[in-house]
């Protein structure tokens, strides 16, 4: 016996390898394709950034909205191992009509790099995102309570455990998903869990039971409103005004399932905070210093899930356990929650740092204006009414002055006298390029907030006295000005050309500063020696490893929230309502994605620190409420009232037999043990 019953074991670790590795892979496939989902609609579809997001938020959220159907199809038609496979083809059609819709050939017909008809690749695109959300979404509820349905009754702790290592293997997909082409991986999901189909313990779906639960509530309120006179005895339950109708098994399944929904109202804030980590947290990054930003926000997260994971659950759970606390799992998600709420203090705090930093940019009704000169002397500038500045040949204003007011009227002290009139833009910034004849002094728009992903926004006036070819800049006209143009950090060359002169200049930049840099006209005579700068913005001095608290404090969070979540859903379900609860739990991340959208558009506070803590708050309060609701949830386990309502009802059908079954196997698994006990003793 004790033989068989390694050997079943062994067995069972085999399988569930299938299916760990089977989420591996998927997540794999989902999280490459995301990573460059939002470059594919900047770059390839042209979208501007909020479309892009936007679309971005909502194919997300379709993602998680999709378990509902997935779930439906597997617990009431296709069973969930049929439900698995099909969607995974459906998934994989919709990764080939991704990477279709990526090959810019098709519609080139003139072979310009561009596409020529961009309504094609969009209806591609969004059918394959389509495809793939009904795919990814469909078989996540599945994938997971088909994993625990390769466990019995008694097997709790080995059930958590499938759940830590299930949820170890989607982070450490999404780690590993930039290094492999995300088709090849949908391929190699569905073949792995093919792989071990002869091995599941496969539950058959029970009917059409999504349409039997919604008739048996429907009756319900009706039967409910139809006895609504006080003459009408009371009854414990709301639901036990289907019991004229229905069998009572379907109706204490229903009264779990609803308990469970109803505890689930308030999650959704979760992730509301925690999916800003990829919006807000990584714009935040943007105005802050340090190289290491791509990898850190694409990364820190599931290393450091890696790490938490097995650290939580060997060391930390097992000592709260030891010193006689119970850290159930509900308490376990609303401490989730407040480390959520602690993260957002944790940005809020990095937000107030990197504010100190930044330029103090104009208000909506201000104007702001700089003063370049390139002139051959210096300049007394007089701003009417009473701004006076004086700049030195090849210098600039101190800093910007700030106006209420957009019509300026500039005079500078030559001889004569120039003056001429301006009107500024409202909420702008702008610089006055005084060039060597200052009759044609002009205004050049300035950058309004920080250069994107640290980069650096650059520009050149020419002060010399012919056009002047840069690297990777159009020619310039003397006394112009070219655009911006963005460059990285690090050190970066320019070589000036005018016909057959030539000379090189080197500079250095570091992270989200805007520089003009002044070309005079001795340029080729001293080798580009006596290009001057003017630092229009200031580069990121506040360091991204401030961000470091903040992501192990959500990550900490989500530790204790969405594996317990995922865990709590799969045991609190009736046997034939898995699924339906797992989608549940997947929708509450829906609604929370939803809520960014809506809620992080409409409601911008002025501050985003302000922000920060105004979501930490909503956060604690909604903590609060759900660890009331928690204290009133007595947890349940659903074999066993499943099997009390069976014997009520005087029926002895063949889950009973299978309990006892199990049963008789715990027994003998605890004799084997105690065997092996005595033996080693
Ligand atoms: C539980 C799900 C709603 C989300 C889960 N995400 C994670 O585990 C993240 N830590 C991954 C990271 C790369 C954002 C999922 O199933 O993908």
């Amino acid at each position: 016996t004790l033989f068989s019953n390694k050997k079943k074991k062994r067995k069972k670790i085999c399988y569930i390898f299938f299916i760990v590795v089977n989420e591996f892979c998927e997540r794999f496939s989902y999280y490459g394709m995301r990573a460059v989902l939002v470059l594919y609609f900047r770059y390839f579809l042209l979208w501007d950034d909020d479309l892009a997001t936007s679309i971005y938020h909502a194919f997300v959220a379709l993602c998680y909205l999709t378990p509902i159907l997935g779930a439906i199809i597997a617990d009431s038609w296709l069973g969930k191992f049929k439900t698995i496979i099909y969607l995974s083809i459906v998934y994989a059609i919709g990764q080939v009509t991704m990477a279709i819709s990526t090959i810019h050939d098709i519609t080139d017909a003139n072979r310009d790099g561009t596409p020529d008809n961009f309504t094609f690749h969009i209806a591609l695109s969004m059918l394959g995102l389509i495809l793939i959300a009904l795919g990814t979404g469909g078989i996540k509820p599945c994938v997971a309570a088909f994993g625990g349905d390769q466990f019995q009754e008694h097997q709790s702790r080995q059930l958590n455990t499938f759940f830590s290592v299930f949820y170890l293997c989607i982070n450490a997909g999404s780690l590993l998903s930039t290094l492999i082409t995300p088709l090849k991986s949908v391929a190699s999901t569905l073949m792995v869990f093919i792989a071990g189909s002869g091995m599941y313990v496969k539950t058959d779906p029970e009917g059409n039971i999504m349409w039997s639960v919604c008739k048996c509530i429907g009756f319900a309120i009706k039967n409910r409103f139809r006895h609504r006179s006080s003459s009408y005895p009371k009854r414990e339950h709301w639901m036990d005004w289907a019991n004229e109708k229905y069998d009572k098994l379907l109706i204490a399944q229903i009264k779990m399932v609803l308990k469970v929904l109803f505890l689930y109202i308030p999650l959704p804030m979760f992730w509301t905070l925690f999916d800003q980590k990829g919006s807000r947290w990584t714009l935040q990054a943007t105005t802050m210093s340090g190289d290491f930003v791509s990898i850190l926000i694409s990364t820190v997260n599931p290393i450091l899930i890696l790490t938490l994971v097995p650290i939580m659950d060997r060391l930390i759970f097992p000592l709260i356990q030891k010193c006689g606390l119970n850290f159930s799992p509900l308490k376990r998600m609303t401490v989730g929650m407040l480390f959520a709420a602690m993260a957002f203090v944790s940005a809020a705090l990095v937000q107030i740092e990197i504010d100190k930093t930044l330029p103090n940019f104009p208000s909506s009704s201000e104007s702001q204006l700089k003063v370049v000169n390139t002139y051959s002397t210096t300049l007394n500038v007089t701003i009417s009414p009473n701004e006076h500045l004086l700049i030195e040949s090849f210098g600039s204003s101190a800093d910007y002055v700030t106006f209420d007011h957009q019509d300026i009227t500039v005079s500078l002290n030559t001889n004569p006298v120039i003056t001429k009139a301006f009107s500024l833009i409202k909420g702008g910034r702008q610089t006055l390029i005084i060039p060597s004849d200052p009759t044609v002094m002009y205004l050049k728009e300035d950058v309004k907030s920080k250069p994107r992903e640290g980069k650096n926004a650059i520009r050149f006036v020419n002060g010399y006295t012919a056009d002047l070819n840069i690297t990777n800049l159009d020619s310039i006209e003397p006394s112009a000005t070219t655009n911006y143009t963005l460059v990285n950090q690090g050190k970066r060359d320019f070589v000036l050309r005018h016909g057959e002169q030539w000379c090189e200049f080197s500079r250095k930049f570091g992270f989200g500063a805007s520089y003009t840099f002044l070309i005079p006209s001795t340029v080729f005579s001293d080798d580009c020696e006596s290009i001057t700068e003017v630092e229009d913005m200031k580069p990121n001095s506040v360091h991204m490893a401030l961000q470091i608290p903040q992501y192990f404090l959500i990550t900490t969070g989500e530790v204790m929230f969405s594996v317990t979540g995922l865990q709590f859903s799969y045991s609190q379900a009736p046997k034939n309502m898995k699924s339906v609860l797992q989608a549940g739990w997947l929708c509450t991340n829906a609604v929370g994605n939803i809520i960014v959208l809506i809620v992080a558009e409409l409601g911008k506070l002025p501050k985003q620190w302000a922000e920060y803590l105004l979501f930490a708050s909503l956060l604690v309060a909604v903590s609060i409420i759900f660890s009331i609701m928690a204290y009133f949830y007595t947890y349940i386990d659903p074999a066993e009232i499943e099997a009390q309502v069976r014997k009520e009802q005087g029926l002895e059908p063949e889950e009973m037999e299978k309990e006892t079954l199990e049963m008789e196997e715990k027994d003998e698994d605890q004799k084997n043990e105690q065997g092996v006990k005595q033996t080693k003793i």
